[in-house]
């Protein structure tokens, strides 16, 4: 049986979010998600153009609510389940479910298809072995003829407003997913940073999101 399909059960409608009509994606799915940071909600979405599933963790109620606290978190199988150094997405992860736990309300979209900024694992692989040869994540990227940054985050506002999130505090160091959110009509009432400890691997990377890509990151 396909479980990606959108249609879902009864069980799941209980549980649903709220009513907001939905551009580009559907709800699929709820259930409870305990972790070590805290009790979560789990709701699964599922884009409609090609069947990217999109991973959403709420915290208390949300429903309504100003100012809550939430993280658009892009996918890093290396950062964020491998615990490679080579990036600081592992450990952004975890502080941002900490942070929403400790809040006890927030959200975390986990952005599948998101993965090496948008130009998929393979080409991820392939910009870091151009990056072992002293390219940095930038000319990497422009070398294998591929976007610097290829997301969008329209799918991550639209599940927010489905959620009934009326206005964010965002987690993040780039000043790009808060443009994104406030042209697609999520009110951005506040940024606030997540950066944890670097490293000897990662200092490179981090130097080139400030220098390079505008990130909110000391130097
Ligand atoms: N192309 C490429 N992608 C990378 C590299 N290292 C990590 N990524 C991807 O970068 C994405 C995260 O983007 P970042 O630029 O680290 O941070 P951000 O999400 O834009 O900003 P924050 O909200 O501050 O975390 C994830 O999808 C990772 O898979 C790299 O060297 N090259």
């Amino acid at each position: 049986m396909d479980t990606t399909k959108g249609s879902h059960t009864q069980a799941d409608a209980a549980a649903e979010p709220g009513s907001a009509p939905l551009q580009g994606i559907e709800y699929v799915a709820t259930s409870r998600l305990p972790t070590r940071h805290g009790e979560f909600v789990l709701h699964s979405y599922r884009q409609l153009a090609d069947g990217t599933e999109h991973a959403v963790l709420v915290c208390g109620n949300v429903a309504g609510q100003e100012d809550v606290l939430v993280r658009l978190h892009s996918e890093c199988l290396t950062g964020d389940v491998l615990g490679s150094l080579r990036c600081d997405c592992g450990p952004q992860l975890e502080m941002s479910l900490e942070r929403i736990a400790a809040a006890g309300r927030g959200v975390l979209v986990y952005l599948r298809g998101h993965e090496g900024r948008g130009i998929g694992f393979s080409h991820k692989v392939r910009a870091y072995a151009l990056q072992d040869k002293g390219l940095d994540t930038v000319d990497a990227n422009v070398a294998l003829g591929l976007p610097v940054d290829a997301r969008s985050f329209d799918c991550a506002a639209e599940i927010l407003k489905h959620l009934g999130v009326r206005s964010v505090h965002l987690l993040s160091n780039n000043p790009r997913k808060k443009q994104e959110l406030v042209k697609a009509g999520v009110p951005v009432t506040r940024v606030v940073p997540v950066v944890p400890p670097h490293n000897h691997e990662n200092v490179r990377y981090l130097n080139t999101k400030r220098t390079r890509m505008g990130h909110d990151l000391p130097g």
